[in-house]
C-alpha cells in the first residue's frame, strides 16, 4: 500500500472514536510563533469540523501579552507561571487576548467557511472568575487580578457547537462583582472540557511534552495516570505548572484524556489525532508512567 493510503486508512479508528464528540484543544501563544504555523493550527481545526468532531479552541497569548506590555513600559513578572496581574495590565491582557489573539484565530479559520466564532469568558455567563493566589516556595503570593473558574455556563458554546460553528474562547472572566480577572489559559481549557463532557483536552506547547526533570535529563513522559502527575506537581516549573495542574483537573473530573503536544511542529493537531504513535504527554486513568528519550528514534513515523 502506498504511504499516503496507509496514513489515511490508519485515522478510521479515530474518526471512528471522535465523530460527534467534543474536543477542546487549548492553542498556547508560545506555539503560534510563526504564520505558517498559525494557518497550519487553522486548517487543522476546520479539518475535524469537515471530519465530524465537535472541536472548541481555548486560546493563551502570554508571549503576545508581554510584548505588548513592554511596548507600554508596563511592567510584569510570572509567579508559578502566573502573570501577576495589576488592573493596567488587565486591561492589556483583555485587548491582546480578546482583540488580537482571537480576532487572528478566527479569520484563519473562516478562511474554511463561515465556522469560528470568538467568545470570552464574558459572554453570555460562560465563566465566572475566583480571585486566586498562588504559593510560591512556601510563601502566599498576591497575582492581583488573576482568576480560577469558579463556574462555567456551557450552554453559549453548545449552541454555537449544535450549530456547527466552531467556538474560539478567550480566557479573562467576570467575578461575581463583574471585576474581570486574568484566568490561566490551560486552566480555562480543563474547565470547559470538563463543563462540556469532553472526550479529549489537546495542549499545544512549545516542548515535546512533559519532561520528567526538565533542564537535566532527556526524557519525557509519554503516559502519566493523573494519581502519578499529582505528586509531580509541586516539582513542576514555569508555565508547566498551570498546564499540568489543568490536565489533572480535566482527567479527574471525566475528560477522558488529556494530552500535551508540541505545537511547533506544524499539523500537531492532527498528527496528535489522528496517527497511532501518540506523541506528546498523555495524562489518562489507570496506566504505568511510560518514558520515552527525545529524539524517539522512530519519532515522525507513521503507522
Ligand atoms: N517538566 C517540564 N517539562 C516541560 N516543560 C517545562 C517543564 N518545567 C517547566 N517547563 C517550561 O514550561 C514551558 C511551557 O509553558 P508556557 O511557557 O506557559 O507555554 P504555553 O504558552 O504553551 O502555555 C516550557 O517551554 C518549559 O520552559
Ligand atoms: C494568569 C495568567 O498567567 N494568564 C495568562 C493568560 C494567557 C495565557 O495563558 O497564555 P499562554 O497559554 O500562551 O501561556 C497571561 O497573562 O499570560
Amino acid at each position: 500500500m502506498k504511504t499516503d493510503a496507509r496514513t489515511l486508512a490508519a485515522a478510521l479508528p479515530w474518526l471512528k472514536r471522535y465523530h460527534g464528540r467534543t474536543i477542546v484543544v487549548k492553542y498556547g501563544g508560545n506555539a503560534m510563533t510563526d504564520d505558517a504555523l498559525k494557518v497550519a493550527f487553522a486548517e487543522d481545526i476546520a479539518f475535524l469540523r469537515f471530519a465530524g468532531f465537535r472541536p472548541v479552541v481555548v486560546h493563551g497569548g502570554g508571549p503576545q501579552i508581554s510584548r505588548m506590555l513592554d511596548r507600554l513600559g508596563i511592567e510584569s513578572e510570572f509567579r508559578g507561571g502566573l502573570r501577576v496581574t495589576t488592573p493596567e495590565a488587565m486591561d492589556v491582557v483583555r485587548m491582546v487576548l480578546v482583540g488580537q489573539v482571537q480576532r487572528e484565530l478566527v479569520g484563519l479559520i473562516n478562511e474554511h467557511g463561515p465556522l469560528a466564532v470568538g467568545l470570552s469568558g464574558e459572554d453570555a455567563g460562560l465563566f465566572t472568575a475566583e480571585a486566586t493566589n498562588t504559593v510560591v516556595d512556601g510563601e502566599e503570593v498576591d497575582l492581583g487580578l488573576v482568576g480560577e473558574v469558579s463556574r462555567v455556563r456551557p450552554e453559549a458554546v453548545l449552541d454555537l457547537i449544535d450549530a456547527g460553528r466552531i467556538p474560539v474562547v478567550s480566557s479573562v472572566a467576570p467575578d461575581d462583582h463583574g471585576q474581570v480577572h486574568n484566568v490561566n489559559a490551560d486552566t480555562a481549557a480543563a474547565a470547559l472540557a470538563v463543563a462540556l463532557g469532553a472526550e479529549k483536552l489537546l495542549v499545544l506547547t512549545d516542548v515535546e511534552g512533559l519532561y520528567r526533570d526538565y533542564g537535566n535529563s532527556d526524557e519525557v513522559i509519554q503516559e502519566i495516570s493523573p494519581e502519578s502527575l499529582a505528586e509531580m506537581l509541586p516539582t513542576l516549573d514555569a508555565g508547566m505548572v498551570p498546564k499540568m495542574r489543568a490536565c489533572y483537573q480535566a482527567v479527574s473530573q471525566g475528560v477522558s484524556r488529556a494530552t500535551v503536544v508540541d505545537g511547533r511542529e506544524p499539523h500537531a493537531v492532527l498528527l496528535e489525532i489522528f496517527t497511532d504513535e501518540g506523541v506528546g504527554t498523555q495524562v489518562l486513568p489507570g496506566v504505568a508512567t511510560k518514558l520515552r528519550v527525545h529524539p524517539a528514534p522512530d519519532e515522525g513515523a507513521s503507522s
